[in-house]
């Protein structure tokens, strides 16, 4: 299963292969062993951070599973003069490598230590003596990929029509090196040196077929997708994810989340947008203002009509001062469902600080992933959000759109629909 909250059940523990050997050990030797050990955990016990899910199932994992504590995000282009034999070999063994790290195993066939002295190691070893953290591995497929001149990979044919680059948006000042790509890979985990390992191993195994474009780390959630998971500030400190689609809600993952046609059917696409936040001019707004412009109070995160958190909105609600208690141009005002004939996204984004400028200012934000069955559904949104008076406090400077196939069945490589007819 790739999804934990899924109906088949609770999420698998890693077993690394020196785990497995071990555990033989250990049931030889009469002891009960009731999970894995991972990478060779030093002290063979094991945390709630031991926690595995597996790669394989009918979706891929990393979207609906509990958003975990890290991200590390990578676009890659395949290489000019890389074939259709290029990029099936490397969605095979992309898939055998996320089988192994999601499951808290060394990559390759010899690992980090295990192979010849004279040879570079399988897997670079950063992740000896760690769980797998909750590691989900997701690939997507840009549109670029199938739109390359002379169609070397044999899949103009088969693009999905959905998938068309996004149209540019008001105020949007997006930067090329930091926009598109032909594929990707999101790792996500409950540790931040599973999620580096897991990209640095996979952009390995793709050298000489495709290279990084462009990475994006992000080091905190802003978004639940469990209702039991506590909803996270963004550095706005706002509680964001509060009204987000969630694992248990059946009906709104196959109206909003799940595509259903063709070699896409079980998947998703996903919009990735770096959206920088100018923390500054931010942190030097009244409280009040703050409140105005997202819709809802800081504190509880209760929508401005009144109530606690999960209260729904009242966007009828007048002020006492004229206007609507959730205003005209308020972020939550303009995002809702009632606002955008009634769709949704499930949004999955990470915080991002990544250094400052010259001006000794902080280059943070959000990097805002949502996936949706339509990419339209996104489009729909970020156009309603043009009058939004949080237009002043941000910048939207990368972005990219990818279809992300569905799950991968025992036996199969991710994307494998797409090369058959
Ligand atoms: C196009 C989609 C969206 C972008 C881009 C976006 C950027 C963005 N959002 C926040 C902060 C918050 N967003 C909140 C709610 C919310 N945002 C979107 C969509 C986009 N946000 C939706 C669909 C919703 C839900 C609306 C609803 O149904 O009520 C909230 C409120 C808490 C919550 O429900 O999550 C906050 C806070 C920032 C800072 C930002 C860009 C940097
Ligand atoms: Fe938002």
């Amino acid at each position: 299963m790739s999804d934990p909250t899924g109906p088949e059940g609770s999420p698998a523990r890693g077993v690394s292969r020196r785990g497995a050997l071990g555990m033989a050990a250990l049931a030889a030797a009469g002891t009960a062993v009731g999970f894995g050990v991972g990478r060779g955990t030093a002290s063979g016990s094991a945390s709630d951070d031991d926690g595995a899910y597996d790669f394989d199932g009918e979706h891929q994992a990393g979207i609906t599973t509990p958003v975990q504590r890290h991200l590390y995000f990578a676009s890659l282009d395949m290489t000019a003069g890389a074939t259709r034999e290029d990029l099936i070999s490397l969605l095979q063994e992309w898939t055998d490598a996320a089988r192994q790290l999601t499951a808290g195993q060394e990559v390759g066939d010899t690992g980090a230590v295990d192979g010849s002295p004279l040879a570079p190691p399988d897997d670079t070893g950063e992740a000896l003596g760690l769980g797998p953290h909750h590691l989900t591995v997701t690939f997507g497929l840009g549109p670029s990929l199938f739109t390359r001149d002379g169609d070397p990979f044999g899949i103009a044919a088969r693009r999905p029509e959905a998938l068309a680059p996004l149209p540019l948006f008001a105020f949007d000042l997006l930067e090329e090196p930091i926009s598109g790509g032909d594929l990707c890979i999101q790792a996500c985990a409950d540790d931040p040196q599973v999620v580096v390992h897991a990209i640095r191993n996979l952009s390995r195994i793709a050298f000489g077929r495709a290279q990084v474009r462009w990475t994006r780390l992000g080091y905190g959630r802003t978004s639940r997708t469990s209702a039991e998971q506590q909803t996270p500030r963004n550095l706005f400190g706002f509680k964001d994810g509060t009204a987000n689609i969630l694992s248990d809600d059946a009906k709104a993952l196959d109206r909003w989340v799940w595509a259903d046609d063709g070699w896409m059917a079980g998947g998703s696409y996903l919009v990735a947008r770096t959206i920088q936040m100018t923390i500054e001019s931010w942190d030097r707004t009244r409280l009040e203002e703050q409140e105005l412009v997202i819709g809802r109070s800081k504190g509880e995160g209760a929508p401005l009509s009144g109530g606690t958190e999960m209260t729904e909105p009242d966007l009828e609600m007048t002020s006492s001062t004229g206007g609507f208690a959730v205003p005209e141009t308020s972020h939550v005002r303009l995002a809702h469902p009632d606002r955008n004939d009634g769709v949704q996204l499930l949004r999955r984004g990470y915080n991002y600080v990544d250094g400052n400028n010259d001006l000794g200012q902080i280059t943070a934000g959000l990097f805002f992933l949502s996936f949706q069955r339509d990419p339209a559904q996104f489009v729909q949104v970020q156009n309603s959000l043009k009058t939004d008076a949080l237009n002043e406090y941000i910048r939207h400077v990368g972005s990219a759109l990818f279809a992300v196939p569905p799950g991968v069945r025992r036996g199969g490589y991710v994307g494998q629909g797409l090369f058959e007819s």
